[in-house]
Parts: structure tokens; C-alpha cells; sequence
């Protein structure tokens, strides 16, 4: 018993390890499935395609020249050099005719090869006369700087897997193709809430000494943005139950996921939680992950949701580890949810062995012998310039101490997409 009249010290409540915090978010992400719109190529890039898609056609669709040159048959032309009339001019676009045997046809880069003829000679290699006949000065082979049909793609071969997330490189493959319309999954509609009696927006003065400028709330959208998804911005709720339960029920009813920051500690001004509870389910509170230990996830109805702390650092840190993973498999990705990583060497120590597992905002620098992890002086979640100068997070587990040289794990903000 202590004697401050309060009991006995509550055990502390133990925390979600963040590899199955994440594990979790993935499965509840992927228990829903969005529904399928088909959107004009122009509108596709970054949306999650809802269909596999095989080549409808060849590409190229029919055999071309690889070079500016003439066009022959190899076969009983005789040795090189050899003189040969032109007997038509294949520009790109053209639909040529048959060849006619024993004669060159001048063809251009990209220009159909026509019947009868397998091999181009570029000008290079060419002399031309004036009688509209042309030398051929050096020897060729058959099928010389030909580009075969369905060299790049053939019919029927799948091209794109439902589930991926269409960037430059696929939007081109589908346009080579001839697919103009794709089928992709409907944009999650995500309402966001600040919550705080603290909060003032960026562009009103500050009044008194308990005000902060609002900035979760403009890097929630922003992370959102970088996710292609519908920002429904319901703004600031106040510290108090009634408001946060009358918000809640409102962003149900206007979203797939309700995101909000603040408000899920432990404190009376902290009613998040409560209001979840009472609004819907809580299905786990709090992960073993610093900066954001007070995350909470659980449904509001049909609703997802999403309660990040509000500290900035724990917004920005939570969101990119475990947030996103939910909305990737909510929006329909099927693959590609863990950040990229790469083993790297620290310049810092960690002396005392970590209670959750730390996401470090560092810098890569050049030490002299080659590249190391250098972290940001203020590692504090309420410090929101620890990660404006880093490139990424290093990733240290529970329990473990380091000391310089040490190899950690990394993982860049641009595995993110956020960078
Ligand atoms: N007794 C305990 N206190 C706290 C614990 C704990 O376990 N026991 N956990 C701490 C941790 S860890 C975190 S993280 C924070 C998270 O608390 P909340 O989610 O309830 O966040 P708030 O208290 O509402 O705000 C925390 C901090 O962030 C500032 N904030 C909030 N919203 C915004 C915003 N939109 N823009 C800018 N800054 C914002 C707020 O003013 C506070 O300074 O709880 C610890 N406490
Ligand atoms: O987990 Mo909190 O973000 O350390 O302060």
C-alpha cells in the first residue's frame, strides 16, 4: 500500500508489440473490399487496379525497323557491295506493300517491315545514287535491326495484377496496350478530426499562453494526399465528451475510416477512447512503440477507426507505420505494405535498453569512410522539426542497446512516399 492514500500502483497495461499492431491493421484493412469503378487512363495513376489485366494485343503490334536504313531479303542478293533499285519508302505509319523481290525499300525507324523482306541495313552502311538506287556497302545478317511482333509483350500474357497501385510505368504499359479505361477501386473516403481546446488554425494569432498553432491536422491531410485518397476535414472537436461522441457519430456517417489525432491518453481532457467505446468498438489500445503509444484502433459502425496521439512527432511516426498499412489494404492493394529497409551503421548510442521499440528520426551522413545514420538532437514527440532535416527513421527494437557502428534498421521517408 502506499501512502498516499491512492492503493497500490495499478500494473501497468501491457502494450501491443507494433509487429502485431501492424499484422492486425493489415487483416482489418483487407476484411473490407471497396467497390470497383472504371476511371479513363488520365485519372488512374496511383489508384489500385480491382482487375488482372492480360495484353489484348501484341507490342509492337507488327514487325518494324529498329533503325533509318533500306529494307531487303537477304536471300541470293549476292556479295556486298551490291546496287539495288528502291522500290517504295516506308515512313512510321505507313502500311506498306509487299516487297518487291530483288529491290530495297528505304523504311524508317518504327515503320512496318513489309512482306518479303527480313532484314534493314541502316543509311549508314548505305550509299545512295541518284537513279533512286542505293548501295548496300557492308555485309548483313538475316533479321538485322528487325524489332519483332509482341517482342516487348504478347497477347494473352499478364500484364498487371489486381490489387497493384498503378505509377508512371504501368499507365504507360496500359496505354501501349490500347486500354483506355481501367478498373480500379473506389477512392476511400477518410474524415479526419483534431481534437484539443488548445488548438488555434495557422493564420489567427494566438491569444493567450495555453494556445498552439493546429498543425496535425495540415499534415494529416498532407500524409493523406501522398495516399490518394477523399479528405472529408471535419475539423477541431473539443475536449469534452459530448462534442468527441457527436463528432464520431457524424464522421461515421460520412467516411470509410475516421482518422483523429489527439485526446487518446490517459488523462480527464482525453476522451477519445471513451467516446469509442460508446459509439462503437475498441479493438486494441495502445502499442509498444514510442514516439505514439496511445494509438487506438477500432469501428465506429461499418466505419473504420483510426485514433492517433496527439503529440506531432507520434502523427507523423504512427501514421507512416501503422496507419498506412490499414488504408493500403483498405484502399484494395493487395502487396507492397512494409516500407522499404536497408541495413545501416549509427553514429549515435543508445545506452539504456529501449522500453518500446523507437523510431529515431536521423540524417545519413558521410563520416570519411563512408555513409552513417546521424540522429536528430531532439528526439521528443512533441518536436515536429526532428523529422523536416531527416531522411527516414532507424527502426531499434525493445531491449536493445547500441553503440556506434552498430546496424540498424532504416527506412527511408521515399519508402513511404512521403518524402
Ligand atoms: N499519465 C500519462 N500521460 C501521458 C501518457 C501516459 O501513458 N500516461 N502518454 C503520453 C504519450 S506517450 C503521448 S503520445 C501523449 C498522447 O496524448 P493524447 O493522444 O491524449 O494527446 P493530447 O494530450 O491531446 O496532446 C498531446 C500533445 O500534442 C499536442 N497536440 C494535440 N493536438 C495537436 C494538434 N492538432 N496540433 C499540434 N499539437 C497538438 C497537445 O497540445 C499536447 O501537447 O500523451 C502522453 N501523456
Ligand atoms: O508515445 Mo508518446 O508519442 O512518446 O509521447
Amino acid at each position: 500500500m502506499s501512502d498516499c492514500g491512492c492503493g497500490d500502483l495499478p500494473a501497468s497495461t501491457s502494450l501491443m508489440p507494433v509487429s502485431q499492431a501492424i499484422e492486425r491493421l493489415r487483416q482489418a484493412g483487407l476484411a473490407k473490399t471497396p467497390e470497383i469503378e472504371t476511371v479513363p487512363l488520365e485519372s488512374a495513376l496511383n489508384r489500385v487496379l480491382a482487375q488482372d489485366i492480360l495484353a489484348p494485343v501484341n507490342v509492337p503490334p507488327r514487325d518494324n525497323s529498329a533503325m533509318d536504313g533500306y529494307a531487303l531479303h537477304t536471300d541470293s542478293l549476292g556479295e556486298v557491295p551490291l546496287s539495288l533499285h528502291i522500290s517504295q519508302r516506308i515512313p512510321a505509319g505507313a502500311n506498306p506493300l509487299p516487297l518487291e523481290p530483288g529491290t530495297a525499300a528505304r523504311i524508317f525507324t518504327g515503320a512496318v517491315i513489309p512482306e518479303g523482306a527480313n532484314a534493314v541495313v541502316m543509311q549508314e552502311n548505305c550509299c545512295v545514287e541518284a537513279n533512286n538506287r542505293v548501295i548496300i556497302r557492308q555485309a548483313f545478317r538475316t533479321g538485322e535491326n528487325i524489332r519483332r511482333a509482341g517482342q516487348d509483350i504478347t497477347v494473352g500474357t499478364p500484364i498487371l495484377t489486381q490489387g497493384e497501385r498503378l505509377g508512371p510505368a504501368a499507365i504507360g504499359m496500359l496505354a501501349s496496350l490500347g486500354i483506355a479505361r481501367v478498373p480500379v477501386y473506389r477512392r476511400l473516403r477518410v474524415a479526419i478530426l483534431s481534437t484539443g481546446d488548445e488548438l488555434v488554425e495557422p493564420g489567427n494569432p494566438l491569444q493567450h499562453s495555453g494556445q498552439i498553432y493546429n498543425s496535425n491536422r495540415y499534415l494529416l491531410q498532407a500524409l493523406l494526399k501522398r495516399l490518394d485518397v477523399e479528405i472529408v476535414d471535419l475539423g477541431v472537436i473539443a475536449d469534452n465528451l459530448p462534442d468527441t461522441l457527436s463528432a464520431l457519430q457524424r464522421a461515421q456517417t460520412l467516411a470509410d475510416v475516421v482518422i483523429s489525432t489527439g485526446g487518446v491518453s490517459v488523462g480527464e481532457e482525453d476522451h477519445v477512447k471513451t467516446a469509442v467505446e460508446q459509439t462503437g468498438k475498441l479493438d486494441f489500445w495502445k502499442i509498444a512503440i514510442k514516439p505514439g503509444k496511445p494509438l487506438a484502433f477500432g469501428s465506429l459502425g461499418e466505419t473504420a477507426f483510426i485514433g492517433l496521439p496527439g503529440n506531432p512527432q507520434s502523427v507523423w511516426i504512427t501514421f507512416l507505420i501503422l496507419g498506412r498499412q490499414f488504408l493500403l489494404a483498405r484502399q484494395g492493394q493487395s502487396q507492397g505494405y512494409a516500407p522499404l529497409e536497408y541495413r545501416m551503421p549509427i553514429a549515435f548510442e543508445v545506452s539504456k535498453p529501449l522500453k518500446r521499440e523507437e523510431y529515431f528520426r536521423v540524417r545519413i551522413v558521410n563520416d570519411g569512410t563512408g555513409q552513417t545514420l546521424e540522429k536528430h538532437g531532439n528526439q521528443s514527440s512533441g518536436v515536429l522539426s526532428s523529422s523536416l532535416r531527416a531522411d527516414g527513421v532507424a527502426r531499434v527494437p525493445a531491449g536493445v542497446t547500441l553503440k556506434p557502428g552498430d546496424f540498424v534498421h532504416f527506412l527511408p521517408f521515399s519508402g513511404f512516399g512521403v518524402a
